[in-house]
């Protein structure tokens, strides 16, 4: 509907829910801009029995490349594309394939559906899944800031849009992981389309695809996507992608390093700049460009940022030498800065396949900016520039009117949760649940419930079953400020299983259960891909889990996880403690831990915030380390060490230092006329727990009862036949240390000498 038809009643509309609360419905609107004209034209259509879907995409830019990462790496910027949709519009002329586009922002873009590479893009998508064209009175209206063809991944945040495009109007419910495969059908380097899709700083590879897969390469377009994929509709269904095509992940970024994208005032096709790009390439070039790439994504993710490392790092023999004869004075222009002559000045490359030149700076960002354009003035080379920051979110979109679905068939995935994802999810780990298959227990899944055969797994008996349940606690918070979700499973069994043991038991099964907000398969895969990593280690199958999707519960991509693991003891078999058998003099064995194992996160996360270090930075107890990925190390599993002494009855007790420490656990296992009497300085404090004690200023009480202090376990073993216990703890792979003895016990259940070892 249009301003000018007014002739009643004229209205203001803020908002698609401001029109829909008027009962009678105003005649006629004063939209805000094009967009609410779109809107209140849509909400007419309702009122005459259709339902149309309102939403917004946002997408990315991206500098591909960084230096030496040619089609390996990506960064998000934070300029975006903006995708509106509406459907339902009433128009007097036909559409072709439904779709009317408009557009505003950089450059002009063919507007014809079939041409536009992000509904041409949405048509391949939609034909995939056997429809023909957009949904009735489609239009979409496209606001684009990315400047086309200058290496900042225009054409990669247009291929996002119209996978995501077409995922929304059909109502697909394509999880990024799967939104991927469509993109890299389209464009084959992942560097550009991975960044846009995910957001951040990220590195990807492409599986090597079939022959006839990769016959047909990247741009331009009219070669990638031929009819029927994209071009006129013949009726055929193109070639659908196969899963799992691209792999990525995110490395870190320190957050001073900021980006000056210097944009010159000419366009350079990515398939022009292609096509300069040798055939075949020195073996010098190659390991040159590997050398420094394999640095500089680290290098990039420490704070303060290393100008040396990083200015090094960025220099590629691989792309951008032969790409000078496309952008005028290019090798000078790079040569031109350093980080001596330009303080603040990390880094410089060409951005993607130019003419962009990006360069990583912390501070002095105009002055820089102002030479480098001096440098193309000299080429007589006019340019814009821009500061710009890593995009964290890649692809977002946001739904306008959630209302007017639910005046139709409403779906599941409507409401947010995605079955396909769920389906995908399940392809994704089967064979890591498969490999945790053990005898009496198949470990399939699929099943309503997981099953174990006692008999077959040995218990031909009834045994006595233990079972366990347990989470991992605020360890989740570093997986997820670090991205990294495949050890944080390996906690989740080592905290149910270590408990399973220590009374005797073998674990058998294990199940757990991952609730989230929006399931990212990529994430809930790689986090039960630890769990199966964790079961092996123990020895017990994985037979089953939970997967919840709960819109609205969880922040963004957080999740939590939880587990619970059975086990059994033969029949005839001790129950462990055996305290009845304790007896004063009898010996205290203690096992290593490898660090923080998963308790105590709380106090470590404050220690950490308050010396103001970052996930990221390096570690001040290990310089081989992040503090992210050091705190991460997964909790050690004891089971298969601990077996055949429980096997052969050489323990009394033992007892899994958790929550509490070696003051709440060890008691757990004593009879109350005895106490552990343990010397401290018996075994070697981990080095991440002495300056967790001396940053924190944690006292002794304190620190032996909130951390292990660098036992895992404590064992209580018979004086007679303590020698022997230890040789068979050490042939099982353990380093048992003697600690102390069982005492009369007076107040406390634990005495502890030689603290002041731990000062
Ligand atoms: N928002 C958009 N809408 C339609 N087409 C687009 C859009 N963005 C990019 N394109 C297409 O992609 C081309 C640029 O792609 P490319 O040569 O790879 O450069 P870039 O470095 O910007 O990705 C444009 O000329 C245009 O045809
Ligand atoms: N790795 C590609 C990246 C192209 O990026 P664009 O932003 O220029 O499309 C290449 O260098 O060719």
């Amino acid at each position: 509907m249009d301003e000018d038809d007014a002739n009643d009643e004229l209205v203001t509309i803020d908002s698609w829910h401001e029109f829909l609360d008027r009962p009678d419905g105003p005649s006629v609107f004063r939209a805000r801009d094009n967009w609410q004209a779109r809107l209140a034209a849509a909400a007419l259509s309702i009122s005459r029995g259709q339902v149309p879907l309102v939403f917004e995409q946002k997408v990315p830019c991206s500098s591909a490349n960084i230096g030496p990462g040619f089609d390996v790496i990506g960064l998000a910027l934070s300029i975006w594309l903006q995708i509106r949709l509406i459907t339902g519009e009433q128009r007097s002329e036909p559409s072709s394939y439904n779709c009317r586009i408009t557009y505003e922002g950089k450059g002009s873009v063919d507007l014809r559906a079939d041409h536009n590479l992000i509904t041409q893009t949405a048509l391949y998508v939609l034909r995939c899944h056997d429809k023909r064209a957009f949904p009735e009175g489609t239009h979409v209206h496209i606001i684009n800031p990315i400047p086309l063809g200058r290496g900042l991944g225009s054409s990669g945040a247009a291929v996002v849009a119209g996978v995501a495009l077409a995922s929304e109007v059909a109502q697909l419910g394509l999880s990024k992981d799967r939104i991927l495969d469509y993109c890299l059908m389209i464009e084959r380097h992942p560097d550009n389309v991975a960044a846009a899709l995910y957001g951040g700083f990220v590195g990807s590879y492409l599986k090597e695809l079939n022959p006839d897969d990769m016959k047909r390469i990247e741009i331009p377009l009219a070669e990638v996507l031929p009819a029927p994929q994209g071009g006129e509709d013949t009726g055929l269904t193109p070639p659908i992608p196969p899963y799992d095509i691209g792999k990525h992940i995110r490395f870190p970024w320190a957050k001073e390093i900021k980006c000056i994208a210097i944009i010159p005032d000419f366009e350079v096709s990515t398939a022009d700049a292609r096509r300069v790009l040798p055939t075949t390439y020195d073996k010098a070039d190659v390991i040159y460009n590997l050398q420094r790439v394999a640095l500089l994504t680290t290098a990039l993710g420490q704070s303060p940022p290393d100008p040396v490392l990083i200015f090094d790092g960025m220099q590629d023999k691989v792309h951008q030498p032969y790409r000078k004869g496309l952008i005028p004075g290019l090798t000078e222009i790079l040569r031109s800065v350093t980080p001596e002559k330009n303080p603040g000045l990390l880094g410089i490359c060409l951005s993607g396949a130019g003419p962009t030149i990006l360069a990583l700076a912390t501070e002095n960002f105009s002055d820089i900016a102002e030479h480098l354009i001096g440098e193309f003035k000299k080429e007589g080379i006019t340019c814009d520039w821009q500061l710009l920051e890593p995009a964290y979110d890649g692809l977002t979109v946001t739904h306008e009117s959630a209302e007017s679905k639910e005046t139709s068939g409403m779906t599941y995935a409507d409401a947010g949760v995605s079955i396909e994802a769920g389906n995908e999810l399940v392809q994704s780990i089967k064979s890591a649940v498969a490999s945790t298959k053990r005898p009496g227990a198949d470990a399939e899944i699929g099943g309503f419930g997981g099953t174990l055969d006692l008999a077959a797994a040995g218990y031909t008996e009834p045994p006595t079953l233990v079972q366990a349940v347990d989470g991992i606690g605020t360890k989740l918070k570093i997986a997820f400020a670090m991205d990294d979700f495949s050890t944080v499973g390996i906690d989740l069994v080592a905290m149910n299983v270590n408990d399973l043991v220590v009374q005797g038991a073998e674990p058998l099964t294990f199940m757990d259960y991952y609730g989230c907000s929006k399931l990212d398969v990529a994430d809930a895969s790689r986090f039960i891909k630890g769990v199966a990593e964790g079961c092996k280690q123990a020895g017990c199958a994985l037979v089953g889990g939970e997967t919840a999707e709960m819109p609205g519960m969880y922040q963004g991509k957080e999740f939590d996880a939880a587990g619970a693991a059975t086990g059994a003891i033969k029949k005839g078999r001790k129950i462990l403690p055996d305290k009845k058998a304790m007896r004063e003099g009898d010996v205290l064995l203690g096992l290593k831990s490898n660090g923080v194992h998963s308790n105590g996160f709380s106090l470590v996360r404050k220690i950490i915030e308050k010396h103001g270090l970052s996930w990221m930075d390096q570690a001040p107890w290990d310089s081989s380390k992040t503090v992210g990925a050091s705190l991460l190390a997964p909790t050690r599993i004891y089971v298969k060490p601990l077996m055949p002494a429980i096997e052969q009855d050489l323990i009394l007790g033992m007892a899994h230092i958790t929550g509490g420490g070696l003051d709440e656990n060890i008691p757990r296992m004593l009879p109350k006329h005895l106490a552990a009497d343990i010397n401290v300085s018996s075994w070697p404090v981990p080095a991440v727990l002495k300056w967790l004690k001396q940053a924190g200023n944690v006292s002794n009480k304190e620190f032996a009862r909130t951390w292990n202090t660098g036992l895992g376990m404590v064992l209580v073993v018979n004086n007679d036949i303590a020698q022997k216990a230890i040789d068979t703890l050490s042939q099982a792979g353990e380093e048992p240390m003697r600690i102390g003895a069982l005492i009369a016990r007076k107040d406390e259940g634990v005495v502890l000498h030689g603290v002041e070892h731990w000062s």
